[in-house]
């Protein structure tokens, strides 16, 4: 992996009373890539997410966001947009209306909302409530609240759940849009074919790390599929190449 770090996590460990959800998890997120954070069912990746933004204390370790923890970042909610379940729309309300209440919030203008209606594709279902969108409707709206205050760090938790055909296209490039302004993405993902297709790096987590690095080292420059290399590595628990 190469460039700055946006993103550190350092021998992170997280237990569950006797269960150990991440163990000693050391990996970087360098700066201006898309780094898909993949594994399992029950892999850590949610877990790992949640200790980087602060919303759950590691039982070891530390994990940071340009430089610090995430709770003591200044302008935390302006640098790093998020999508992960359980924040987000309040439903009853419109597309436009939910996003100017998170607007009001973060201090932007009101111009902010209509440029990530259009964004996101939006921007003609913006006055239906958010109840009634379709649930591809719904990642695309969370994304557009990660996207209100033109974050530098993108951190998204399965974000093309939901999305059809045509969204997991349109969310693949838009990533890659980003990436290309010098932005930094953070995603996870269980979809390996998909992530394949879109990140730089990869992170494979079994609670324990099992590989860091570009995608294109892990496959041998695409002769392999990342779908091998990923069971070779979470099966065996062995040959944790971490760049970190
Ligand atoms: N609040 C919690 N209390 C107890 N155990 C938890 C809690 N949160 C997560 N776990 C456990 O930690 C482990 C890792 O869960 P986590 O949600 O991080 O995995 P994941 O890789 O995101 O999985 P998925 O792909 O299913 O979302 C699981 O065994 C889960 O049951």
């Amino acid at each position: 992996m190469t460039g700055s770090a946006v993103a550190r996590f350092q021998a992170v460990t997280k237990r569950f009373g006797e269960s150990t959800a991440v163990e000693d998890v050391t990996f970087q997120v360098p700066s201006g890539r898309i780094v898909g954070l993949l594994g399992r069912n029950g892999a850590g990746k949610t877990t790992s997410l949640r200790v980087l933004l602060g919303l759950t204390a590691p039982s070891a370790g530390t994990a940071t966001v340009f430089g610090q923890p995430y709770s003591e970042l200044p302008d935390a909610a302006r640098r790093v947009g998020v999508c992960m379940d359980g924040i987000g729309a309040v439903t009853g309300a419109t597309g436009r209306r939910d996003l100017m209440v998170w607007a009001t919030a973060l201090g932007l203008p009101p111009s902010r909302v209509d440029a990530v209606l259009e964004q996101v594709g939006l921007a003609d279902s913006a006055d239906r409530k958010i109840k009634n969108y379709s649930t591809g409707m719904r990642q695309r709206h969370a994304l557009a609240t990660a996207l209100l205050a033109d974050p530098e760090l993108l951190v998204l938790d399965e974000p093309t759940n939901g999305l059809d055909p045509d969204g997991i296209r349109w969310l693949r490039n838009f990533l890659r849009s980003l990436a290309d302004e010098g932005r930094t993405v953070l995603l996870s993902s269980h979809l390996l074919a998909e992530v394949e297709q879109t990140v730089d790096d990869v992170v494979i987590l079994q609670k324990t790390l099992r590989y860091c690095g570009s995608l294109s080292d892990l496959t041998a420059g695409g002769s392999v599929s990342l779908e091998s290399r990923f069971f070779e590595l979470v099966d065996t628990g062995s040959g944790a190449a971490s760049l970190a």
